[in-house]
């Protein structure tokens, strides 16, 4: 085993408070208390977990080391919600948007048909390049979801190829209606939730739904459920996307069935954010920001969700339609610019938050324990994710 000392780390946010143990499922700590920050840190590496954290000055022998020479350093950021295998190009669809076209959903079929259509090498050289480019920006864990496929062979490769680059690989086969199955939508879940599932519940740890009633495209409460249970059956754990074109039932069906996550959360009604409040150690409402940015729809109310005492977290949603980048440190940015949540808010959702909602308590967090995913920062703290929006300031140390 050998360990490697990485010093001369301005300051440090561990995300575990102050005394660097608070395990990520504990919300008792405020985001300012839980930022943990250590002046003048180092860390003590052992074959990529996390040996010791503490002051420089007291770091113990190591066999080697790593000088960032005054930078901070804050957890690698874990993006819970990306959707990366998938070819084609919607940029047309994007500055229609721009123009006035509103999003429905329905641009999801020219995805489908162009990632059916690319090789299996094609897609994995393009997955590759999406998982470098989240890494080049400091995001260490990444969830990848299916669901541009959308027949049984096309699922499966998804997520074959998808848990090549993590464990936190979802199926998303309820994503949309495919057109050949437009007039038979009965037809389309009895194959989801049947061989579809079947399929791909081996490489797969979560299943997904897009429960959006007022998208032709997406799914009913009762379609979307009856999805999460045959998922569940199958030993996945659930997820969910809701409530992102308008209210709807999303919320409250992923609380029922004590989904880890669902994820959009932009119209909520009082009851949905009562639910998320009550549900909070087991639910996470995750925040997509980017999309509101590239869909040109209001953002979420994340005052709102935190004052009720929900679990919320920030991730990318990184997908070809509504959210074409997977840059963490751009989300933090629209997180508290346009989300009005503080700095320190920002960053423990999109390090602590996304851990709880993949259900981790090994990552989001610099401590004694937890996996040694580290981001190092062009700045001296981590206020200047915001402060500096659009700059490469962050990176994943390897
Ligand atoms: N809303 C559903 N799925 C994606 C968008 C997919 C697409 O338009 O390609 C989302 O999370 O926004
Ligand atoms: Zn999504």
């Amino acid at each position: 085993m050998t360990a490697r000392l990485v010093t001369g780390i301005g300051a440090l946010v561990t995300c575990a408070g102050p005394g660097g143990d608070v395990p990520v499922g504990d919300r008792s700590l405020d985001a300012a208390t839980r930022l943990g920050v250590v002046e003048g840190a180092a860390v003590v590496v052992e074959d990529g977990w996390v040996a010791w954290v503490g002051p420089a000055a007291q770091a113990p022998a190591a066999d080697d080391r790593v000088d960032l020479q005054g930078r901070a350093v804050v957890p690698g950021f874990v993006d819970s919600h990306a959707h990366l295998v998938s070819a084609g190009d919607r940029a047309a669809e994007f500055a229609a948007r721009m123009a006035g076209t509103p999003y429905d959903g329905g641009g999801i079929g020219v995805s489908v048909a162009a990632t059916r259509a690319a090789s299996d090498d094609e897609l994995r050289a393009l997955l590759a390049a999406r998982v470098a480019e989240a890494r080049a920006l400091g995001t260490t864990t990444l969830e990848v979801k299916s669901g541009y496929g959308l027949t049984v062979e096309d699922e499966a490769r998804a997520l074959r190829l998808a848990a090549e680059v993590t464990d936190e690989t979802t199926f998303l086969g309820a994503h949309v209606v495919p057109a050949e199955w437009r007039d038979d939508r009965g037809g389309y879940l009895d194959l989801v939730t049947g061989p579809m599932l079947a399929a791909c519940a081996p490489h797969a740890h979560w299943v997904d739904v897009f429960c959006e009633p007022r998208s032709p495209h997406a799914f009913t409460a009762e379609e979307a459920r009856r999805v999460l249970l045959a998922g569940r059956a199958a030993g996945l754990g659930l997820r969910v996307h809701g409530n992102q074109l308008g209210p709807g039932p999303g919320v409250r069906l992923a609380v029922e069935l004590g989904a880890a996550s669902v994820d959009h959360c932009t119209f909520l009604d009082d009851a949905d954010v009562d639910a998320l409040a009550a549900a909070s150690d087991t639910t996470v409402a995750t925040l997509l920001p980017g999309v509101e940015f590239s869909t040109r729809m209001p953002y979420p109310d994340a005052r709102r969700l935190l004052a009720a005492g929900a679990s919320v977290a920030l991730a990318s949603d990184c997908n070809p339609g509504t959210c074409n980048t997977a840059a963490m440190p751009f989300v933090i940015a629209l997180a508290v610019r346009e989300l009005r949540m503080t700095g320190a808010e920002a960053l423990v959702a999109a390090t602590v938050g996304g851990a709880r909602a993949l259900r981790r308590t090994d990552v989001g967090r610099v401590a004694v324990g937890a996996r040694a995913d580290l981001a190092v920062l062009e700045a001296p703290s981590y206020e200047h994710l915001a402060y500096r929006p659009g700059m490469p300031l962050a990176r994943a140390l390897s």
